[in-house]
């Protein structure tokens, strides 16, 4: 075990077991439909990727980035667009991927920015849900999985940029913020 890590909430086999389903569901869900899959960067590149994989129906995939955390534990409340999507996202249905839902900041200000562009839907896909902290009401239609009021990393998810790498969901120790 990593001498960072204090707990792991989400191990690597249930990360593979849960996005297969998630893709499975998808699938179903979108068969003959013009699907666009939105990233969001940086954390959602690795479920992303993985993702995109489970999904057994041409989609195209585009990725944004905004950031509201910065090099800390806490949201800024306030969304900023690093990076837009490249094309016109008209008449599409959208699947926004997030790695991780907490405040709701982040993906209440996405889900209106994308829904005023004209897209056909506009749906939430994150790979976690704390919903003990949530600030706005955002509906999310699929979810990997619930988890404590932890700020957590691995699987893509950062602290201060490190430990995206991780292959598994755990919390850190608490010296690692001191
Ligand atoms: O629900 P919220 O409280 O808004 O938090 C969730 C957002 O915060 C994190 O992004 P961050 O700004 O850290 O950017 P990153 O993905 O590049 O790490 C995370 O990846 C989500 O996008
Ligand atoms: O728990 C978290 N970890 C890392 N980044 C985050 N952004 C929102 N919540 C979190
Ligand atoms: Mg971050």
């Amino acid at each position: 075990m990593k001498d960072f890590v204090k707990e792991v909430l989400v191990s690597e086999e249930n990360i593979e077991k849960r996005v297969r389903e998630l893709g499975i569901q998808i699938t179903e869900d979108y068969k003959g439909k013009d699907l666009m899959l939105v990233g969001i960067l940086k954390g959602a590149a690795i479920f992303m990727a993985d993702l995109a994989r489970s999904i057994d129906i041409p989609v195209t995939m585009d990725f944004m980035a905004v950031s509201s955390y910065g090099n800390t534990t806490q949201s800024s409340g306030v969304v900023r667009i690093v990076k837009d999507l490249d094309t016109s996202i008209e008449g599409k249905d959208i699947l926004i991927v997030e790695d991780i839902i907490d405040t709701g900041l982040t993906l209440g200000y996405l889900t209106d920015n994308l829904t005023k562009r004209g897209a056909r839907s506009v749906r939430i896909c994150t790979l976690l849900d704390k919903p003990e902290r949530r600030k706005v009401n955002v509906p999310v239609d699929y979810r990997g999985f619930i988890i404590p009021d932890e700020f957590v990393v691995g699987y893509g998810i950062d602290y201060a940029e490190k430990y995206r790498n991780l292959p598994y969901i755990s919390s850190l120790k608490e010296e690692v913020y001191s």
